[in-house]
């Protein structure tokens, strides 16, 4: 016996027990949370050649969060977006929304996640509205798929929360491009998901419509408690909602959260995401501004931690 195992029947659980313990209390990552992806890899492969697309991502998403995600040309976001959708699998990884694993599902499962988990929106306002129906008819529509009884004030109470109450009888051609997209929010909203997902939904409106439309997700989020994903090449978004979510290259890079200050100032502080295993991704215009390459040197401080150039210090440098 190892010396330092006590027996059991000293009432002293042994070492073993206790490392047993440690490891089944010790809770999962996102075991929690409502959105969870966890290493997740996306490749896609035309004419042999490969693209990774999603390289290792984590990402958590709490019940309720009103969440943005912003990033280059390129990054990751379309695809990120495309997996929690369920339009598409990832090659690798973990990917679980409200309890749904995305990875196992099969294809009754899909159908099933695709009309009631989650609601979509499209940066094409008209993908999102089928242009002969009314507003009200386009959201019932939803529930008539699903097999449900398609109730008229439920719609009419859905375009009433978004501020278009008085659109619900006109045809998506006699509305705005923003009363559309707002259109489009209830559409998603009307099975009563659990998530829904907007990818560039202002991507073709003026700034006043795309603040209507942020204005409306805010609205079903903080009403219906909805989580919301918006992916956006918006640079004003950070004000709109509570945590802006950075991808660069396939991984989450940076976070952005806004939140009052004591004297109601609402402060929005930029944070780089650190990993599981410790891993952190350095901003490059930092990187570039002091010629950081390769490798660098790191010093523990009492509060922070020193990331320096490898280069020597100069002399007499404390
Ligand atoms: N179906 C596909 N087949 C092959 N490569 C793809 C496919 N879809 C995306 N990619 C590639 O994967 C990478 C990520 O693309 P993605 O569309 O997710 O980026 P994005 O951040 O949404 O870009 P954008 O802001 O331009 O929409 C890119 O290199 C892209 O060319």
């Amino acid at each position: 016996m190892n010396e330092l195992d006590t027996p059991a029947d000293l009432g002293t659980p042994t070492l073993s027990e206790l490392e047993a313990e440690a490891v089944h209390t010790r809770p999962a990552f996102g075991e929690h949370a409502h959105i969870l992806c966890d290493n997740l890899v996306r490749i896609y492969k035309t004419e042999g050649v490969e693209v990774v697309a999603l390289q290792g991502l984590d990402l958590l998403i709490e019940e309720g969060e009103l969440i943005a995600i912003v990033g280059a040309s390129g990054s990751g976001k379309s695809t990120l977006l495309n997996v929690l959708s369920g339009l598409d699998v990832p090659t690798a990884g973990l990917a679980r929304v409200a309890g749904t694993d995305l990875l196992s599902m099969t294809g009754k499962d899909r159908l099933r996640y695709r009309r009631e988990i989650v609601g979509f929106i499209w940066q094409q306002t008209a993908r999102n509205l089928l242009p002969y129906l009314t507003a009200r008819e386009n959201v019932k529509l939803p529930s008539r798929l699903a097999g449900k009884r398609a109730r008229t004030a439920h719609a009419d109470e859905l375009l009433d929360l978004l501020g278009i109450g008085y659109c619900a009888d006109r045809r998506p051609g006699e509305l705005s491009g923003g009363e559309q997209q707002r259109v489009a929010i209830a559409v998603a909203l009307s099975n009563s998901p659990e998530v829904i997902l907007a990818d560039e939904p202002t991507g073709e409106l003026d700034s006043e419509s795309s603040e209507q439309v942020f204005a409306a997700l805010r609205q079903a989020n903080r009403e219906l408690g909805v989580t919301a994903v918006v992916v956006t090449h918006d640079a004003l978004v950070s004000e709109h909602v509570d945590r802006t979510v950075g991808i660069r290259d396939g991984r989450t890079s940076s976070e952005t959260l806004r939140r009052a200050s004591s004297d109601g100032e609402i402060i929005a502080e930029e944070y780089a995401v650190l990993d599981r295993v410790g891993r952190l991704q350095l901003p490059r215009d930092f990187t570039n501004a002091l010629d950081m390459e390769r490798r660098v040197r790191l010093e523990l401080e009492r509060d922070h931690i020193g990331v320096w150039p490898d280069k020597p210090r100069p002399e007499g440098a404390e």
